[in-house]
């Protein structure tokens, strides 16, 4: 927009906010630290505690934080722009092809508690299992993954802010992930999910405030009736190609099942490839694993599904009403200026549909939620990323290559080192996609195409004896290879021998890339793992870092294993003296269990989320009429709210024995300063038996 709605200084606001809010979120971290280490012993000052929150975090607050990882500046703005091209199914095929993946992880969660308790990293597993070539193999697929999913952010983030307010992106691009590794050196892995959760909350209200405006009060819209109304009226104007009869109001959307397909494989690979989904897993209790991730993937689904069925929607309805026209207005089917015009290709692809159409409907508050909404999704999901890039290089490069011997004290400040060079990269990055014409909406559709092939190798390392060390590289390579080779071939196919940016992005160049990259990489490093299998029992693999106290586990091959022979920190124990009870935690009989039950909810969800809703009402052609369509909205309304209450108010009644002790802790020093510190409780004996 050349008009923006909000001034300049509302976007150095918002991002010298990203600054200021990052300084403001390091206070509260420092804060939360302080009281955490005061009232309950944990500190993030060991380097366990710092990356991985001492593996000690409950199901509830893990899934807040696989919610606020996964919530990315795509998934309110790119489902909204699927909405705005596709109509309803663009929503569906966002959210449900972006949830199973999370739902799947849950098998390979349970699988890292049973085969790699102690591992820091995913990367860590595959080093152990299959040496130095795979695991730096694996790597770049994994730093790639990072590093993509962050341009993403840092552009989806940059072009509303630049969108909305006129701020410069370059600005954007650097100020946005500098203020988030602010906050994330100075909290670790513990205090990041506390923040996450805040952001979460945060984040469903204003959703859930988006949605009573579009389908309750908004005078140009104002109910689900009077959006089918709208929708109808756009469809008549200028129906949509592949869709039946024009409509936005059907399931059967050729391009949305194409962007359904892409959107599937490349969120396979962002979820299998990405450090910071293993991280949460790491940090998590391990029998608790499974529920987090299972709850976590339920509760995303209705932010995409939501905030595209509301503001995507809402773009597509705003250019069905007349510009002068008033709340009574009666739109017609042709001859009247559209209050809002229709979107470029450029504007679709860089995320603008959700801002606009917020924007257009609330004015200025619209467009400052919008840059709220816009900086809770990008710094929680920056946070997660740079923790796990972080985790990364201090355990998988500078642990393992450069100094294997190094000490406590030094993979703290690597961790932190860490963090603060992926800062500075992730803008580098938002600044040359920025500059050769990349936007978020491409990176999305593209991110399958180079990460596709590692999907599957991956998956089969961490969880099948069988698994092939030569079958999974070689897939992994050669389908990364037939990707990039599918998708060049398919464009200048299609395109008189053309290949560039803009006819790179179309719907099958991207979904021919996306398949060859999946499906080859798949099939290599299946059939090579069943003509010759490997019989691998992770002994080695759950030797990884294993604490002292349990070393009476037999020797593995030390010149291929690294083992780290620190102990986890007993803060672990810390809030309610959990640390035995987290060991028996690993008991395989248990963990076994949990996979089974991961193995099949998940893989039942899966079916009803990709088969069971979407193909027979895409079989079917239906077109919803204002009842069916109210019960899509409904549905997706009370999702969000169940959402809410599984991520916002669940951990809070999980976590309701260290808040007590903490609320406890606080007025005991308010009334008698310094009796309201923890006492671990072997001193507690102590001084009681002394006494
Ligand atoms: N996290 C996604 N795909 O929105």
């Amino acid at each position: 927009m050349s008009d923006q709605v909000l001034p300049q200084g509302a976007g150095y606001g918002v991002t010298y906010q990203l600054a200021g809010i990052g300084l403001f979120f390091s206070a509260f971290m420092l804060g939360l630290t302080a009281m955490q280490a005061r009232y309950t012993g944990v500190s993030p000052k060991d380097s366990e505690e710092f990356t991985s929150a001492s593996r000690s975090v409950k199901p509830g607050l893990i899934a807040s934080g696989i919610v606020s990882a996964w919530t990315w500046a795509a998934t309110l703005l790119q489902s909204s722009a699927v909405a705005y091209r596709y109509g309803i199914s663009g929503p569906w095929w966002y959210a449900a092809g972006a949830t199973v993946q999370v739902l799947l992880f849950a098998q390979l969660a349970a699988k890292l508690k049973l085969n790699a308790p102690y591992a820091h990293t995913w990367l860590e597993i595959v080093a152990v299992r299959w040496g130095t070539a795979a695991h730096l193999i694996f790597m770049f697929f994994g730093l790639a993954t990072n590093l993509i999913v962050s341009s993403m952010l840092v552009l989806g983030g940059s072009a509303t802010v630049t969108d909305l307010t006129g701020m410069s992106t370059i600005a954007a691009c650097f100020l946005i992930p500098m203020g988030v590794a602010i906050y994330v050196v100075v909290g670790g892995m513990r205090s990041t999910l506390l923040c996450d959760y805040t952001h979460t909350t945060v984040l469903f209200a204003i959703i859930l405030t988006f949605v009573f405006t579009v389908y309750v009060t908004s005078g140009y819209i104002g109910s689900i009736s009077k959006m089918h109304f709208l929708l109808s009226e756009a469809s008549a104007v200028a129906p949509v190609a592949g869709n039946a009869g024009g409509s936005y109001l059907t399931l059967r959307s050729k391009n949305g099942l194409i962007f359904g397909v892409i959107n599937l494989i490349g969120n396979f690979a962002t979820v299998f490839q990405d450090q910071a989904y293993w991280q949460r897993a790491i940090a998590s209790r391990p029998a608790t694993t499974v529920k987090a991730y299972l709850i976590g993937g339920l509760a995303w689904f209705a932010i995409p599904f939501t905030m595209a069925t509301t503001l995507g929607l809402a773009a597509v309805a705003l250019s069905a009403v007349p510009a002068s026209s008033s709340s009574a207005q009666v739109p017609t089917t042709s001859g009247f200026v559209p209050l809002l015009p229709a979107l470029s290709d450029a504007q679709i692809s860089a995320g603008l549909p959700a801002p606009v159409a917020a924007a257009t409907l609330l004015g200025k508050s619209g467009a400052t939620a919008m840059l709220i909404l816009l900086f809770l999704a990008v710094t929680s999901a920056t946070s997660a990323e740079l923790i796990a890039v972080s985790s990364i290089w201090t355990y998988d490069i500078y642990v393992r290559y450069i100094n294997p011997k190094a000490t406590e004290q030094q993979i703290l400040r690597m961790s932190h080192l860490g963090v603060a060079a992926f800062a500075l990269v992730m803008g580098v990055a938002g600044v040359i996609f920025y500059y050769i014409g990349i936007s978020m909406g491409w990176l999305y559709t593209f991110m399958g195409v180079i990460l596709g092939s590692a999907v599957v190798p991956i998956a089969l390392c961490i969880t099948w004896r069988k698994a092939s060390r030569v079958g999974c590289l070689a897939g992994a390579v050669i389908g990364f290879i037939a990707g990039l080779v599918a998708w060049l071939a398919t464009t200048a196919g299609l395109n008189n021998h053309v290949i560039n940016v803009t006819v790179g992005s179309r719907n099958y160049e991207m979904l021919a890339g996306n398949l060859g990259s999946i499906a080859i990489g798949g099939i290599i490093a299946t059939i090579v793992s069943l003509i010759w299998p490997e019989d691998y029992d992770f002994t080695a693999t759950r030797a990884i870092n294993l604490p002292a106290s349990h070393h009476k586990t037999p020797a593995v091959d030390e010149g291929e294993v690294y083992v780290e022979k620190k102990a986890p920190d007993s803060s672990i124990s810390s809030v309610v003296n959990e640390g035995p009870k987290l060991d028996n935690e690993l008991d395989p009989a248990g963990l076994n269990k949990a996979f089974k039950f991961a193995a099949w909810s998940s893989v039942a969800l899966t079916l009803i989320f990709l088969i069971l809703i979407p193909l027979p009402l895409f079989g079917a052609s239906t077109v919803y009429s204002v009842a069916g369509f109210s019960v899509w909205v409904i549905v997706g309304i009370v999702w969000a709210f169940c959402s809410a209450f599984a991520v916002v108010l669940y951990p809070l009644w999980e976590s309701r024995t260290a808040l007590a002790l903490i609320s406890r802790g606080i007025i005991k020093d308010i009334f008698a300063r310094g009796s309201g510190k923890y006492v671990p409780p072997e001193a507690a004996v102590d001084t009681q038996t002394a006494a």
